[in-house]
């Protein structure tokens, strides 16, 4: 039977550092000159993409250029999984992919298992992350290996991936409902999925969900109390 392959990114992929310190600093640095493009309260009736996107934060936060900012600002500094702020975030970090500003550094072991996956006729490998889908597509368009010092080209490895899932699309990811919902979405019975994640409640929701699901363990991650079957690399694995 066919395997998908369903796997998170930041702390599974790729460092929690690259987030943290890449993305999200861009991301907070673009963001006085987006917000002063608008008028304020933002309008709920715009047919701009990026201020349609803002009207969707909560209404209170809309009347001043300085309560958005420094509501959204707060969903960034804590690290809140915010759809409104994930699906804004990929609409930024455009601009700095396409510049050439930001790429992904991947861990070797995953670019090397998601390219073996995706040349096995017996194999799938999808996407779940809390980022939204824009920003995966965006991240995988300018891939780099970890290791790589100095400028080198980036690998776009979209082709090697066979659908990608946010919590906008499936649900949120510490539930098993939205593992049910991927596996339907992608034809698969939950048994035939494997999901690897550095987050020990998405591995239980997944495993709640009948998918065989293995915790990730990456420098840099915090330690965490887990009964799950840990893996340092992909190479561990016998999918
Ligand atoms: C692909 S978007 C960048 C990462 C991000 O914003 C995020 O929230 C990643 O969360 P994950 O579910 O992949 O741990
Ligand atoms: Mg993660």
């Amino acid at each position: 039977m066919a395997v998908s392959v369903i796997l998170d990114i930041e702390g599974t992929i790729c460092p929690i550092s690259f987030v943290k310190d890449v993305l999200f600093p861009y991301f907070l640095a673009q963001l006085p000159d987006i917000l002063d493009r608008y008028t304020y309260p933002i309008s709920q009736n715009s047919t701009d993409t990026l201020e349609s996107i803002l009207a969707k934060f909560p209404q209170a936060t809309l009347v001043s250029k300085t309560q958005l900012h420094s509501h959204i600002k707060s969903l960034v500094d804590n690290d809140v999984k915010d759809p409104v702020l994930k699906e804004l975030q990929g609409f930024v970090w455009e601009k700095g992919y396409h510049e050439g500003q930001i790429q992904a550094p991947l861990y070797n072991d995953a670019l090397q298992a998601i390219g073996t996956w995706s040349k096995d006729p017996a194999k799938n490998v999808y996407i779940y992350s809390s980022g939204s889908v824009k920003a995966q597509k965006l991240l995988f368009q300018y891939v780099k290996p970890i290791d790589s010092t100095g400028p080198v080209e980036s690998q776009d490895i979209n082709s090697q991936l066979s659908g990608y899932f946010d919590t906008n699309n499936a649900g949120p990811k510490i539930e098993a409902s939205s593992y049910l919902k991927i596996a339907h979405a992608i034809g698969s019975d939950p048994s035939s999925c494997v999901f690897l994640s550095d987050n020990p409640k998405e591995v239980d929701a997944a495993i709640a969900a009948g998918m065989k699901s293995y915790l990730v363990v990456r420098p840099g991650n915090a330690p965490v109390d887990s009964t799950a079957t840990k893996i340092t690399s992909f190479d561990q694995l016998s999918i």
